[in-house]
């Protein structure tokens, strides 16, 4: 009956005998992927328990380490992996708070693909995941001196429970104004560049002379509060983000017209001449790709400000039809500190006490990963969680029954 159980690697060296020389001094799981064997290991240095992982290619005899991208998991007892759909392992960590306990260690997914192939490494990623679906990121972008800025600032000010801003990263300098980590994080070029390489960022682009960048961090810092993320970003950043693992909402904000965008930029008179003409060249290309890319999925002219933004409402659901209430925040998932895991089709069973007794023991929980969506370089969505019945006999369905 069940499938692809998972594995507790007691011998490695037994099993690879090339004078491999596991560098673990904790828990290791060893999963083959294909001709792969991916070696996940805890290593328990002083208080602190880090995650590394390890690649032997079968096919050339040879131990390979990975770049590893994505925030890993931290602290924690153990873990369990299983091997879902041959293109990630599910990391199931003993100890660790509800809301960090499941962990998607991405080997073979498009996102682990795309970065296999731009850096011309073996790459693994981590995703953090959680329950349910909260709603989809909203992408805004134009050209500067449109009304985004203007536009996100009603919303957030309107609906603050509801809305987060996503803060990018950017090396143009900060205007008046402007509150550091607020507006933006405010950053180094070759700083900005380095977290670039290391994987931190969503996406980037060079816009106006400038980098600007949305990390990986800022949007999952919004998901994590419960709100839903609002990311300010130019049509370069929009077609990456579309590229992306991340499912958003694409809104393209047009002027009524070039002079219009010129006389709103002087008035707002944060840039120079120079800067203003600039802008103004780059503009005309945006518009045209904005308005023709098939990028975006809504386009709003924002002529009069409140006329647009009730039309932006209304295409966010926000015009008196649906609930304005926020969502409750993604909860997490209370596991048996230590528990033995095992796959059936699309769901995992946890089992706290001897796993393959027959029946499923006391505060056993099903995990299930049939709807997942996203994933690397972000958040795992759509886990469904339900409680087993031990008792198979009471009213409960299937004898088991959904956790809300
Ligand atoms: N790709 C990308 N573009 C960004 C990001 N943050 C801001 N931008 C865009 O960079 C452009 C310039 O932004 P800014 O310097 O704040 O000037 P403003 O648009 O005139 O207020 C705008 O088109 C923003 O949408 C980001 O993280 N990624
Ligand atoms: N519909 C509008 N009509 C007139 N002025 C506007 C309108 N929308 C925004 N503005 C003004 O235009 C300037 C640029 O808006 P801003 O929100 O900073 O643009 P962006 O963030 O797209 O660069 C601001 O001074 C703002 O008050």
């Amino acid at each position: 009956m069940g499938e692809a159980p998972v594995i507790y690697v007691e011998n490695l060296k037994d099993r690879f005998s090339d004078g491999f020389n596991l560098r673990f001094k904790g828990f290791e799981t060893s999963i083959d992927v294909g001709d792969k064997t991916f070696v996940i290991g805890s290593n328990n240095n002083d208080s602190i328990s880090s995650i590394e992982v390890q690649i032997y290619d079968k096919s050339k005899g040879k131990w390979v380490i990975p770049t590893v991208l994505g925030t890993e998991p931290k602290r924690y007892e153990g873990h369990s992996a299983i091997l879902l759909n041959e293109d990630r392992i599910m990391v199931i960590t003993w100890g660790s708070t509800p809301d960090d306990c499941i962990w998607f260690l991405e080997v073979d997914t498009e996102y682990v693909k795309q970065q296999k192939k731009a850096s011309g490494t073996e790459v693994v990623a981590w995703s953090k995941g959680v329950r349910g679906d909260a709603e989809k990121p909203v992408v805004i972008s134009g050209p500067s001196g449109v009304g985004k800025g203007t536009l996100i600032n009603m919303l957030m000010k309107e609906f603050p429970t509801m809305f987060g801003f996503s803060v990018s990263h950017t090396t143009r300098a900060p205007r008046s104004m402007e509150k550091n980590g607020v507006h933006y994080h405010f950053t180094e070029r070759s700083i900005m560049e380095k977290d670039i390489k290391d994987g931190k960022f969503l996406e980037f682009a060079s816009v106006h002379g400038n980098l600007y960048g949305t990390s990986t961090e800022a949007v999952e810092a919004v998901a994590d509060s419960g709100k839903r993320c609002i990311l300010d970003i130019d049509v370069q950043g929009a077609k990456s983000v579309r590229a992306s693992s991340l499912d958003a909402v694409f809104i393209f904000i047009s002027p009524p017209s070039v002079a219009k965008l010129e006389e709103r930029l002087h008035l707002r008179g944060t840039e120079t001449q120079e800067q203003i003409q600039k802008r103004l060249r780059n503009a005309k290309a945006e518009i045209e790709q904005g308005k023709s890319s098939g990028i975006f999925d809504h386009i709003l002219c924002n002529d009069h400000l409140e006329k647009c933004y009730d039309d932006l409402k209304k295409l966010l659901g926000l015009d008196g039809t649906t609930s304005t209430n926020p969502k409750p925040s993604s909860k997490g998932i209370n596991l048996p500190s230590k528990h033995a895991a095992s796959k059936i089709n699309n769901k995992i069973l946890i089992e706290s006490e001897t796993p393959g007794s027959g029946n499923p023991s006391k505060n056993s929980i099903v995990l299930d990963v049939s709807l997942l969506k996203g994933g690397a370089p972000s958040r795992t969505r759509g886990l469904n969680v339900y409680a087993v019945d031990p008792n198979p006999f009471s009213d409960s369905l299937n004898g088991i029954h959904k956790l809300s």
